[in-house]
């Protein structure tokens, strides 16, 4: 090699003079410290050689392994991939991973699409390990990479490095293919999406918001999977109950979306929930979104550490078809008259709001300053979250409140609020459907004595025993748990329960006569069509005119 290149990159003269040494006159062991020699040499060359050409002939995309789109990939691989392979690496966990209710998850990852299983407390799931894995779609090669939180030391290029909201490296996936458009790794998430679906055993997403602060996407949600909640489990009055379900799933049908998109009005539709704690409004939401196939989004304004720049971002995360569900609002304290004194520093929050980052261990303002955790969140930035210009549409809002008189003429007018709904105490009707469900069903099923008619005369008899329109559906649920499926011990126990709790019975309980003030209704094309978002919901049943029962105001 010529005196200057070797001048310039000393490696080559280092390299020459072990090639020298391989010469056929030389020594064996001479050779063989020249060819352990000339591999260290060469390594780092063909380490940053592989990483140029990844680099250069492949597309990448991270995921944080907390993201649903994470859950379906590991779903995906675990079950077409390592449970198809001779693989001699997995990762085996205790359900930890997923909620135990996760049927999806549970079958995918440990059987396979199809298998129908007695489920098992603790069983462990397989899961692709820590590592980076080669696989086929079609004739395309990917490469999957999962990496924990500590194992992040590679400069590799498909490190695909996150940081959580405590500044520590989170695990996170990688995927990897041939070509310089991410056209095929959207094609392979879809796969994946489409995979959970068609196995689809009951559970949704729910999303909770929080966190936030220094999430590298910056939208603020956290999510665990759930069993999906059936609307059959809520007692309700039928008619009310059917008629938000017919209103819901006309607003997601196409026509109710031509409709929004000719008359040029945003897409977008909003319930207020209110009544007493313990009623069935959040559980009605959950069972809703089941219902709809989609996800379910909670906030909760009372946390005090939500603020209006977190809130748009939460809303600027949303995807197009979702409940959304801003729990007890009027809790939240928010109100026109809210002033500046009760703001934190504005360029403090400001900062907080949108450069999270740069305070990663400052927490929010106002408990920096030790002051009492306050809302927030004010009145128009509330208002510019949930039907702002820039804010996100198609989502179905719900608000639920235990006193709907506290909150802002201006939050729940007509377009942003569309039906207004009641849910008030038990009713006999619901009582006796509590009953059949808590207790009927599990003494039907572990005791053959027990007839169908015979449960049918114990629920009756139950409900006769329960005072109608006193206490709430969580009350009796909580009181019939403690039978454990034993109908002659509810039977038995419940005078004296009665007794003991009616004394308890607070006034908020009793709160129905403004119902008929807050109609509201926003017409539709299916107004016109006499479709389901007419709403004509006086109450059919006459059994208890006061307090109601849930019922739809619009
Ligand atoms: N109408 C109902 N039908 C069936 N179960 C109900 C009903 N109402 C309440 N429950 C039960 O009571 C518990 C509390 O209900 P939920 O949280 O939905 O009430 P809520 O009205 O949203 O209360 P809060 O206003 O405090 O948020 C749940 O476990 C739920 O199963």
């Amino acid at each position: 090699m010529k005196r200057s290149a070797t001048a310039s990159f000393p490696i080559l003269e280092v390299i020459q003079r072990l090639l020298y040494r391989l010469k056929p006159s030389g020594g064996d062991l001479e050779k063989i410290l020249a060819l352990i020699g000339l591999y260290q040499a060469v390594r780092p060359v063909y380490g940053h050689l592989k990483d140029f050409c990844i680099w250069a002939c492949t597309v990448q995309v991270t995921i944080p392994e907390n993201d649903p789109v994470a859950k379906e990939v590991l779903a995906w691989m675990g079950s077409k991939v390592i449970l198809n392979s001779r693989t001699r690496n997995a990762m085996l966990v205790t359900g930890g991973m997923q909620d135990p209710n996760d049927d999806f998850h549970r079958r995918m990852i440990m059987r396979g699409p199809g298998a129908i299983e007695k489920r098992v407390d603790d069983e462990v799931l397989c899961l692709p390990p820590i590592g980076t894995r080669l696989f086929w779609v079609g004739y395309r090669p990917f490469i999957f990479a999962r990496r924990g939180g500590g194992s992040f030391r590679s400069t590799s290029v498909m490190s695909g490095n996150l940081v959580d909201d405590s500044g520590q490296l989170q695990n996170s996936l990688s995927l990897l293919t041939l070509g310089w458009s991410l056209k095929p790794l959207q094609e392979f998430t879809a796969l994946c999406h489409q995979f959970k679906l068609d196995n689809l055993t009951g559970t949704t997403t729910v999303y909770f918001a929080g966190g936030g602060h220094g999430d590298p996407y910056g939208d603020g949600w956290q999510s665990v999977s759930k069993a999906i909640r059936k609307l059959d489990t809520i007692d309700m009055e039928e008619a009310v109950k059917s008629d938000l379900i017919r209103d819901a799933e006309y607003y997601y049908s196409d026509q109710s979306r031509q409709f929004f998109a000719d008359c040029g009005i945003p897409y977008r539709r909003g319930y207020l929930f209110y009544g007493p704690p313990g009623t069935g409004k959040s559980s009605f939401s959950a069972a809703l979104a089941g219902h709809l196939g989609c996800d379910i989004y909670h906030i909760n304004l009372a946390t005090g550490d939500i603020t209006d720049g977190g809130l748009h971002r939460l809303f600027l995360g949303l995807p197009r078809k979702c409940i959304v569900v801003i729990e007890d609002i009027d809790s939240a304290g928010i109100g026109r008259e809210q002033g500046p004194s009760l703001r934190p520093n504005a360029a403090t929050q400001d900062l907080y709001d949108n450069h999270p980052g740069l305070l990663p261990n400052v927490p929010p303002p106002s408990r920096a300053r030790g002051e009492r955790r306050r809302n927030m969140v004010t009145l128009s930035g509330l208002l510019n979250a949930i039907d702002g210009n820039a804010s996100q549409e198609g989502r179905l809002l719900i608000m639920t409140s235990n006193n709907p008189d506290a909150l802002d003429a201006a939050l729940t007018r007509p377009g942003r609020i569309d039906k207004k709904v009641y849910f008030g105490n038990m009713s006999r009707t619901a009582g006796k459907s509590i009953f059949k469900r808590l207790i009927g069903r599990s003494a039907l099923a572990h005791d053959a004595a027990y007839t169908m008619t015979q449960v049918e005369e114990y629920a009756t008899e139950f409900a006769d025993k329960v005072p109608a329109n006193t206490f709430t559906p969580a009350q009796v649920q909580n009181f019939l748990q403690g039978c454990r499926g034993d109908p002659i011990k509810a039977l038995r126990d419940i005078d004296a329960w009665v007794e003991e709790n009616r004394d308890s019975v607070g006034m908020a309980t009793a709160r129905t006569s403004d119902a008929s003030e807050i109609i509201v209704s926003r017409p539709t094309s299916a107004d016109a069509a006499q479709s389901p978002l007419e709403d004509g919901s006086e109450d059919s049943d006459s059994e208890s005119p006061k307090p109601r029962q849930p019922q739809s105001m619009g």
